[in-house]
């Protein structure tokens, strides 16, 4: 199993590479921000729960993202690897990753960034609000809530993942192509 987490902040282009890239490499793409809205959709118990926190742009609790991700990969028993895309998203869910990995006999290869300022992401999802009738998206305090979750919570995992030597930076500025060509640069270098 080759195991890549896109690590990026929200607006950096994970999903849009996502979908490239499973393709690509045979893996299957596994997004919490969409797993958890396609339980919001369909008002499950999970989506109840994880509502108030998406809505206000905060990160859903630790506990309830990691039972979700480890469901969710445990319907692929028969994967070629996994395409992490929105977790881990704090240094407890990374251990908790790891440590689930672990007892399936397998890790993360590695943790690939999309790197973009921020004024040009806080635009990307305004511009992204107006018909993903997303409403983290379209309120900019919102916005500027998820870019703070992601300074505070998000953005030490770097130093995790680098004292593994299982960072890197991609720059996430040009057109779709050459971005993907830039993931699988370093896809192909593993
Ligand atoms: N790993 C996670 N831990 C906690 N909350 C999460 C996680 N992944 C997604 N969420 C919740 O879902 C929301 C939307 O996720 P996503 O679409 O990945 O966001 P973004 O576009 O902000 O990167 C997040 O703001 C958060 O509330």
């Amino acid at each position: 199993m080759i195991n890549i987490v896109l690590f990026g902040k929200p607006g950096a282009g994970k999903g849009t590479q996502a979908e490239f890239l499973k393709e690509k490499y045979q893996l299957t793409h596994i997004s919490t921000g969409d797993v958890f809205r396609y339980n919001l959709k369909n008002d499950t118990h999970l989506g109840k729960e994880a509502r108030v926190y998406m809505d206000a742009g905060d990160l859903v609790p630790d506990e309830l993202t990691t039972k979700m991700l480890i469901d969710e990969v445990n319907k692929h028993p028969d994967t070629n690897g996994i395409l992490f895309d929105g977790y881990p998203r704090t240094i407890a869910q990374a251990q908790a990753l790891d440590a689930f990995l672990t007892t399936i006999n397998s890790s993360v290869a590695a943790t690939i960034a999309l790197e973009a300022d921020d004024e040009i992401l806080v635009a990307r999802l305004l511009e992204r609000g107006k018909t993903s009738g997303r409403i983290d998206d379209q309120d900019e305090e919102k916005i500027r809530n998820r870019y703070q979750e992601y300074n505070d919570k998000t953005a030490p995992l770097m130093g995790y993942y680098k004292e593994q030597n299982k960072f890197h930076a991609v720059n996430g500025i040009g057109t779709i192509q050459e971005i993907t060509q830039r993931l699988t640069q370093v896809i192909d270098q593993l």
